[in-house]
C-alpha cells in the first residue's frame, strides 16, 4: 500500500536520549520546582555510594546559587574516590551508563540513568555544558571537563578537557546549570535533612543563595559497603535465564551452582531432575521449551532464601535513634531493625523508628518519613507501600488516633534496603506494593506501637496522680494553719510533707554518708539540666543527666552521682527511678538544695 510506503520513510529507531528528553517527567524532572531537587538527589545518591566503595566518611558540599534571573548553578562536590578521566565523558554524558545495574547488592544508584538525565535537563533548558571536575588521588592531578550528551546518539560530547590543581586529593564535583526556581527551598533542606538522618556518617555542607548551614555527622564508622551476591534462582526471568545460558560454556549442573546463589550441588541436582533435564548437558544447547522447564523447576525447587547480611546496608535502629535526635527534639523515640526477608528473589530488611512528643506538631497527620536503600522518598507519598502499610496499623490500639494515617504529634519513619527497590517509576518517588514488604513493615510498627503505648499510659498515670497531688497540696497549708490555730502551736512546716505528696522532692541526708536521695523518673529522653544551690541560694554547681541516664531510668533505678559544692565539700546524689511521675523537684536538705527541672 501507498500509506505503508509513506510510513516506512518516517520510521526510525529513537535513541533513549531523544526518548527521556520529551519524557523527562519519567525521570523526577516534571516541572523547574522539582527539576532542582532532582538533580541534587541524583548527585548526591551518586556521592554516598561512591563513598561507600572507597570506605571514607564523606564530606558532601551542595551549593546553589541563581546566576541569572531564571537560571540557578547548582554544584556538588565529593570526597569520594573519583572517577578517571576516560570514564567521565560516559558517566555524566550517556543515559543507561553506570556500574550498579548488574550488581546485586543495596545501593542507591541501579539505573545508569540519574545523573546523565540531570545534564541532559540543564542542557535542555539553557543550553550550557555540564563541568565535571575529579581526581582519583594525590599523585595525579585532577581532570575538569565540560560536557554534552548528543541526544540523537546517546553519546557524550567533550567540549573543552584540561589537568587542574585541585584542593581536593581525591573526590569528584559536578557544576550544572539549568532554569529553575527556589519555589521548593523547604523541601530541599528538608531532602537533606532527612538524607542526614539515615546517613549519620555524612557530613553535608549546605549554601542556598545567601544561607549557609551544615548537617554533622554523628557517627563516624563508614557503613560496611554491601558486597554484591548472585541473584536467586527464585528472582530469575525467563529472558535473563536465556541470556546467561548462551553466555556460558558450562554444563547445566555447575552452571546452576556458579550462577546462583544458595543452590549447592545436592539443590542444584534436584533442579535438574525437577526439569528432566541431563546435569552434564551445556546449558548453552538448550532450547527454549528446556529453558521454560528449567525455569520452573527452579522456582518451584525448596532454596533457602538469599542471605541478607552482606548485601545489605541496614541503618541500625541505634543510629536511627541518633540520626532522629540530631534533627528533633522528641519526647520519645524507638527504632527496630527487622530480620532479613526475601520478596520474588531478592533480600530486603525493613527498619522503622517512631517518634513522639516533643516539638512535634500537636495536631493533624503523622509525619511520615519514607526511605529506600538511605535515600530519602519525596513524591507520590499516596501511592507508596510505606503508606499503605501505616495506614492499615490500628494505631488506635497503640493510644494514637487514627485518621488513615496517624495523627498528633507523632512521627514515623521507615527505610526499606533492598538488593532490588521495586520503585513504581524511574524516578524512583515511591515503592510498589509488595506484600512480603508491607507485611514487614506493619511488624515493624506493631512492635514499636506497642513500646509507644507503654509509654503514653505511663505519662498519663502520672499526669493524672500529679493533677491529684496538686489538689490534695494546695489544701495542706490551709489545714496546716487550721490545726495549728486550734491546738494553739506554732503552724507545723509542711512543706516536706508537701514535696512527698508532689513527689517533688525527696530529700535526705542520710546520717551516714551525707547523702541526698532524690527519686525521679523520666517523661523525656532529653538532658535534664540540674542545679545544686547551697542553703544561702548560692549557686554550688550544675550537672546534666544526660538522656541516656534518664531513659534508662525505667522503674527502678538507681544512680549515685557525685557533685562538688562550690566549698568544695564532695557531695553525692542518689536518684532513684521508682516508676512513679514526677514534674519538678524542688527542696532543701540540710545546706544543700536540688532544683531538677523535667522540661515536660
Ligand atoms: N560522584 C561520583 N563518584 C564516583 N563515581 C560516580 C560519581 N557519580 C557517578 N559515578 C559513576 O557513574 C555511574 C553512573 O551514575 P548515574 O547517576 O548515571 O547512575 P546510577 O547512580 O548508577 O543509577 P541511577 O540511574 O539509578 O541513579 C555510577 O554507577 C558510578 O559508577
Amino acid at each position: 500500500m501507498v500509506l505503508a510506503d509513506e510510513l516506512a520513510k518516517k520510521q526510525r529507531s529513537i535513541s533513549v536520549a531523544e526518548f527521556f528528553e520529551k519524557n523527562k517527567q519519567m525521570l523526577g524532572f516534571d516541572s523547574p520546582t522539582r527539576g532542582i531537587i532532582t538533580t541534587i538527589k541524583e548527585a548526591i545518591d551518586n556521592s554516598l555510594d561512591a563513598c561507600e566503595e572507597a570506605q571514607v566518611l564523606p564530606d558532601i558540599l551542595v551549593s546553589v546559587r541563581r546566576v541569572s534571573n531564571d537560571v540557578f548553578r547548582v554544584v556538588v562536590e565529593d570526597n569520594g574516590p573519583g572517577i578517571v578521566p576516560e570514564k567521565m565523558p560516559s558517566v555524566f554524558a550517556k543515559l543507561l551508563y553506570g556500574s550498579r545495574f548488574h550488581q546485586v547488592r543495596q545501593t542507591r544508584g541501579q539505573q545508569g540513568i540519574g545523573i546523565s538525565a540531570a545534564v541532559l535537563y540543564a542542557q535542555l533548558t539553557t543550553g550550557k555544558p555540564t563541568i565535571v571536575t575529579s581526581r582519583t588521588d594525590a599523585k595525579n592531578k585532577a581532570h575538569t571537563m565540560s560536557l554534552v550528551i548528543k541526544t540523537e546518539t546517546n553519546e557524550p560530547e567533550v567540549l573543552s578537557h584540561e589537568e587542574v590543581d585541585w584542593i581536593l586529593p581525591h573526590g569528584t564535583r559536578v557544576q550544572l546549570e539549568f532554569k529553575s526556581n527556589i519555589a521548593a527551598r523547604k523541601k530541599l533542606i528538608e531532602y537533606l535533612k532527612y538524607t542526614s538522618i539515615v546517613n549519620p556518617h555524612a557530613k553535608f555542607r549546605v549554601e542556598i543563595e545567601d544561607e549557609a548551614f551544615t548537617f554533622e555527622r554523628v557517627s563516624s564508622e563508614v557503613p560496611p559497603c554491601p558486597v554484591a551476591i548472585k541473584p536467586h534462582p527464585y528472582g530469575i526471568e525467563l529472558g535473563v535465564l536465556k541470556r546467561m545460558t548462551a553466555a556460558s560454556d558450562l554444563p547445566l549442573k555447575e552452571f546452576l551452582v556458579e550462577s546462583f546463589s544458595k543452590v549447592g550441588e545436592k539443590t542444584s541436582l534436584e533442579i535438574c531432575s525437577s526439569a528432566r533435564l541431563d546435569p552434564v548437558v551445556k546449558v548453552s544447547t538448550l532450547d527454549l521449551e528446556s529453558l521454560n522447564r528449567l525455569l520452573d523447576a527452579m522456582q518451584t525447587t525448596k532454596i533457602p532464601a538469599p542471605s541478607a547480611s552482606q548485601c545489605l546496608s541496614p541503618i541500625t535502629d541505634e543510629l536511627i535513634v541518633k540520626g532522629m535526635e540530631k534533627e528533633f527534639e522528641l519526647d520519645f523515640i524507638k527504632a527496630r531493625t527487622r530480620p532479613g526477608n526475601v520478596y520474588g528473589g531478592h533480600s530486603f530488611i525493613v527498619e522503622a523508628a517512631i517518634g513522639y512528643g516533643g516539638k512535634l506538631p500537636p495536631e493533624g497527620n503523622a509525619i511520615l518519613l519514607r526511605f529506600a536503600n538511605r535515600v530519602p522518598l519525596l513524591y507520590q507519598q499516596g501511592a507508596c507501600a510505606i503508606t499503605n502499610a501505616v495506614q492499615n496499623v490500628n494505631w488506635k490500639a497503640y493510644g494514637v488516633s487514627q485518621s488513615g494515617l496517624p495523627t498528633g504529634p507523632i512521627l514515623i519513619l521507615v527505610h526499606v534496603a533492598a538488593t532490588s527497590v521495586p520503585f513504581t517509576g524511574e524516578s524512583k518517588d515511591a515503592i510498589a506494593a509488595i506484600p512480603e514488604i508491607e507485611r514487614e513493615i506493619t511488624l515493624a510498627l506493631q512492635e514499636l506501637g506497642r513500646d509507644l503505648k507503654m509509654f503514653l499510659s505511663r505519662r498519663d498515670r502520672n499526669k493524672l496522680q500529679d493533677d491529684r497531688a496538686r489538689a490534695i497540696c494546695s489544701v495542706i497549708p490551709l489545714i496546716a494553719a487550721k490545726v495549728g490555730e486550734i491546738v494553739e502551736l506554732p503552724v507545723p512546716d509542711t512543706s516536706l510533707i508537701e514535696g512527698r505528696i508532689m513527689r517533688r522532692v525527696v530529700l535526705k541526708k542520710s546520717t551516714a554518708g551525707g547523702k541526698i536521695m532524690i527519686h525521679i523518673d523520666n517523661y523525656t529522653t532529653k538532658p535534664q539540666e540540674i542545679s545544686l544551690y547551697d542553703i544561702s541560694g548560692d549557686p554550688a554547681g550544675d550537672a546534666t543527666i544526660p538522656p541516656s541516664f534518664v531513659s534508662e531510668m525505667d522503674g527502678e533505678y538507681t544512680k549515685i552521682w557525685k557533685f562538688a559544692l562550690a566549698s568544695g565539700e564532695a557531695f553525692e546524689v542518689i536518684y532513684t527511678g521508682l516508676g512513679g511521675g514526677m514534674i519538678e523537684m524542688q527542696g532543701v536538705a540540710e545546706n544543700l538544695k536540688v532544683v531538677v527541672d523535667l522540661d515536660v
